[in-house]
């Protein structure tokens, strides 16, 4: 399998509801989401992203498009096409009165996972949850209900799992635990997709990503040739203190940072950083200390989404 989920021209139009005008929330998206990587979908609030996911749990009926699970299409074969994918959602609703196992031996009797093949031990373990196992999920903190939500989606041991803003809100040590069973999912071979609005997280965790705005796809790239687009470095420069500069490459824009340091961003496909060294060099400015920052996914984010 070369590509875990293929998407062609998916649209999504949300009716009109009383004085509510129709939404075209999705408006023709082309994507191929390769097995076995962990991909990430960005954009804004409101871009569609949620539809989309909701599209591919086949919680929202698509208007047009199609969608090919693992192999199979959603509409020819939706059984097979929802049973390769697992979904952990946002929300935090949950039976008050189930326990985590409980949980999960109903959610593995919707999809059919005969007793036998079901892993609820093992899955209760993996989320942390295992001395928490037969408490009311109404005792249950916001992080536990997550990690919940997490098994729930494994129950079935899904090709790919759906990740919906996964640790929005979670403290530091929860998002740590989620990213290391992500990691050890994937490392077993499992398609990861996830959407999140921490952008320096998307940027460590994912091989791959999708910029969608306004119910487009922007980009899809992988993380390195998306943060290479941005034709931007800059140079941080220890000079011992302020010092007067000589004039530097045409492009090349120094600034005085609080801390004394000298930061001279410059497009390096015009520049070569020994360019501006060899300029401060031959000027005398003393350089003690050097390093190279690279433009992070947030600027290429919001270059992406301008407008
Ligand atoms: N059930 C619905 N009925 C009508 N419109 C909807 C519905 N769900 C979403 N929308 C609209 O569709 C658009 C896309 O929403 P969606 O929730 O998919 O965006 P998102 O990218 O997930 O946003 P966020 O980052 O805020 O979660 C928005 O304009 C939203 O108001």
């Amino acid at each position: 399998m070369s590509n875990a989920l293929e998407i062609l021209g998916l649209r999504k139009t949300y009716a009109a509801q009383g004085r509510v005008p129709a939404k075209e929330a999705l408006k023709g998206i082309d994507l191929a989401i390769p097995a076995g990587s962990i991909f990430g979908l960005l954009g804004p609030n409101g871009a569609g992203k949620s539809t989309l996911i909701n599209t591919l749990a086949g919680l929202v009926n698509k208007t047009a498009g199609k969608v090919t699970i693992w192999g199979f299409d959603q509409d020819v074969n939706p059984r097979q096409s929802r049973a390769a994918i697992g979904v952990m959602p946002q929300e935090l609703n949950m039976d008050p009165y189930f326990s985590p196992r409980a949980s999960l031996e109903v959610q593995a009797g919707l999809y059919g996972v005969p007793k036998s093949e079901r892993w609820t031990d093992e899955l209760l373990a993996l989320v942390g949850l295992t001395d928490q196992a037969n408490a009311y999920a109404r005792n249950l903190s916001g992080g536990m209900r997550r990690r919940l939500l997490l098994a729930k989606a494994l129950v079935h041991r899904p090709q790919i799992l759906v990740l919906d803003e996964p640790t929005a809100g979670v403290d530091i040590t929860l998002r740590e635990m989620l990213w290391q069973n992500v990691r050890r999912l994937n490392d077993d071979g499992m398609t990861i997709i996830l959407t999140t609005h921490y952008l320096e997280e998307a940027e460590q965790m994912c091989d791959e990503i999708a910029i969608i705005n306004h119910g487009q796809l922007v980009v899809q790239e992988g993380t390195r040739e998306l943060l290479a687009r941005a034709d931007g470095k800059t140079l941080v420069i220890d000079a011992g203190g302020r010092v007067a500069l000589p004039s530097l490459p045409a492009g090349a824009h120094p600034e005085w940072r609080p801390d004394g340091q000298l930061a001279i961003s410059y497009p390096p496909s015009l520049i070569r950083a020994d360019q501006l060294l060899d300029a401060l060099r031959g000027a005398g400015v003393p350089i003690l200390d050097v390093a190279s920052e690279q433009p992070d996914l947030e600027e290429v984010f919001v270059t992406m989404t301008r407008g």
